[in-house]
């Protein structure tokens, strides 16, 4: 990893844990990755592999069975590096950067928006508590905002509530909402499984856009190893809370080195290939959280497995941004290449 001026914000050695009935479930075991400034992270992984918790964590919106066990989230602010773990989850200065430097959007957009008000108010709630407009640029700024994220006659649109908008609209809504303050991090948490997919399309050319356009650093959260190779420009893979395989998404997706991996990329169907086309479904489940094996979590469902495997393994540096947690990573490799 690298610690430039690049880089937004930087986690090290992440550990979020649930502690239920005196039982631990390591949600999150130890993740370690950068979000750098115009670029887009995917974490990408099965459910329940820890994704929606890396998120909360540096949200800072973890439920209350839940704690940040080690490690380090810092924020590379303009005004110099904010350590995330270390603030109040609710005091003043992370409620301060949440929504204004760092925003995030979700899988179900009624989450962020309140049935009883307009999306207009809901724009301008959040201009009014991170900017200094007046009243009038208020509204003003929510119509362009609602502009700027495709959803047609504005104007008209502002004054609505979130039930007479669309899926689609209510989703570029909550973008609107979440670009309101240009934040300098976007953390996107499944933001198109509910919608069909020419919507899930101009969604993700929006996130692009704003990227590029803003310079907005985005972490994308999905499960579709489809979508990582769209949207992608590094991509971290998680499975039962760590990050087994992790590089650019040229390194990952042009020599997966984890079987995980390759078990990912072997169930993305291929356009045009129609419906008898080779797609592997990964054999077996995810371990019991609560009961997790003590080596390599994926070894169950590994077919290279061998004893080795049940000492859990080392991180490997294997290209310049490439790493992966796997014993046999070479050989994984070599296959992937063939
Ligand atoms: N509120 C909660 N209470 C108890 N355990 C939780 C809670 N939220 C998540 N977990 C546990 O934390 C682990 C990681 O869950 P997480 O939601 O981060 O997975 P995910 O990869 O985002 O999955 P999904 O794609 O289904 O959202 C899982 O074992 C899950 O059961």
């Amino acid at each position: 990893m690298t610690q430039d001026q690049d880089v937004a914000l930087s986690v090290k050695n992440l550990k979020t844990f649930f502690y239920t009935n005196k039982r631990c479930n390591k949600a999150v075991n130890g993740v370690s990755f950068d979000i750098k400034k115009g670029k887009t992270l995917c974490i990408v992984g099965e459910s329940g592999c820890g994704k929606s918790v890396t998120a909360s964590t540096i949200m800072q919106l973890l439920p209350t069975l839940s704690r940040i066990e080690e490690g380090e989230i810092t924020y590379h602010s303009e005004n110099g590096d904010i350590r995330i773990d270390q603030l109040e989850r609710n005091g003043e200065k992370m409620r301060s950067i949440r929504g204004s430097e760092i925003a995030m959007i979700f899988q179900d957009p009624m989450t962020a928006l309140n049935p009883v008000y307009t999306i207009g108010f809901q724009i301008s709630e959040s201009l009014k508590y991170h900017t200094d407009l007046t009243r009038t640029q208020y509204k003003t700024r929510a119509i362009e905002l609602l502009r700027d994220m495709g959803i047609s006659l504005p104007e008209s649109r502002v004054d609505d509530y979130p039930h007479s908008y669309s899926g689609g609209m209510r989703q570029r809504a909550m973008i609107a909402m979440a670009m309101s303050c240009s934040p300098k991090i976007l953390i996107a948490d499944e933001p198109t499984t509910a919608l069909d997919v020419t919507i899930q399309a101009q969604i993700f050319e929006l996130m692009d856009t704003l990227k590029k356009e803003h310079g907005t650093a985005i972490m994308l959260i999905t499960h579709d190893m489809g979508v990582v190779a769209e949207l992608a420009d590094e991509v971290a893979v998680m499975y039962m809370g760590n990050i087994v395989e992790a590089g650019t998404v040229d390194e990952v997706l042009r020599n997966p080195t984890h079987p995980y991996t390759r078990a990912l990329l072997a169930s993305i169907p291929v356009l045009g290939k129609g419906k008898h086309q080779d797609i592997t479904a990964i054999p077996g489940s995810t371990p019991d959280p609560y009961d997790r094996p003590n080596g390599c979590q994926f070894a169950d469902r590994c077919a290279y497995r061998i004893d080795a495997c049940d000492v859990m393994p080392e991180e490997t540096q294997i290209g310049r941004t490439h790493r992966v947690m796997c014993w046999r990573h070479e050989e994984v490799g070599a296959n992937a290449a063939e």
